[in-house]
């Protein structure tokens, strides 16, 4: 069984939809991106499979072992987040305050792992500057890093690359793709046509026609057509 499978799931606030009948499942290697025009729901899925919202109806169904608190999560940055005055250390550790359960500090074990993560993701020099005053890559790897202690199986990442250059955008989506390779799940939501290059699932939210197969299937879709039209449109905007 799939680490996470979706069954008919409406999607809503007080009992109005904003999307219907969503059906996909994430095991583990898979890589999904989901994607879709603004207001489709993607932070509301968001919330759903990290259980902060029920759905209207349909299932979120956990399995192959996966316990409800590990899912690791990076939120898309908000400007108070950016400024948040805390250290990577403090940052980093507070993402295995789901295993502390009742109890106010951390092991050794926490520590360690905490520790191992900043080194993996690069950050452990940094462990003791303020996260406001990193660079944005620097906020993302330490935001992953944090997500990293919470779950070695599924990562949900929120926009994650809003804000960064071009060069951090693609050595961000690099790290993405090296964890992906060591068997964790990444569920990603993304407005960037280049995240697409990573994924080996996609979702395309829509009101109440939304695609879900492999990326060699919606390369193949008239959805990917309207996202690469819309994407491209809006980039030529921006750039006016
Ligand atoms: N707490 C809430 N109560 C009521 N409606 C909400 C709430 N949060 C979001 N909505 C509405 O639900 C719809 C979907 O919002 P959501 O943020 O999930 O979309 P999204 O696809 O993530 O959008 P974007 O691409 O702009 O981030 C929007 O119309 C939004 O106004």
């Amino acid at each position: 069984m799939a680490y996470l499978t979706c069954k008919n799931l409406t999607l809503g606030y007080e009992g109005h939809a904003i999307v219907s009948d969503l059906n996909f499942k994430v095991g583990k290697g898979d890589y999904l991106c989901i994607v879709g025009e603004n207001g489709t729901g993607k932070s509301t899925l968001i919330k759903t499979l990290l259980h902060l919202q029920d759905a209207i109806s349909g299932e979120v169904m956990a399995g192959d072992g996966l316990k409800a608190y590990e899912v690791g999560y990076l939120p898309q940055q908000t400007v108070v987040q950016k400024d948040f005055p805390a250290t990577v250390e403090e940052i980093v550790l507070s993402g295995t305050l789901a295993k502390c359960g009742w109890r106010p500090f951390y092991s050794k074990v926490e520590k360690r792992m905490a520790e191992e993560k900043m080194k993996k993701m690069d950050v452990w020099n940094l462990r003791k500057s303020c996260y406001r005053n990193l660079s944005g890559g620097q906020q993302q790897r330490t935001l992953l890093a944090r997500a990293l202690c919470a779950t070695s199986k599924v990562i949900l990442l929120d926009e994650p690359v809003t804000g960064l250059d071009p060069k951090v955008t693609a050595e961000f989506y690099q790290v993405t793709k090296d964890l992906n390779e060591e068997g964790i799940a990444v569920i990603m939501v993304s407005h960037d046509v280049q995240a697409l290059t990573y994924a080996t699932h996609i979702l395309h939210m829509d009101q109440r026609d939304s695609f879900y197969g492999t990326k060699e299937e919606y390369m193949n879709s008239d959805k990917w057509k309207l996202f690469k039209n819309t994407e491209e449109d809006r980039i030529g905007g921006e750039k006016k």
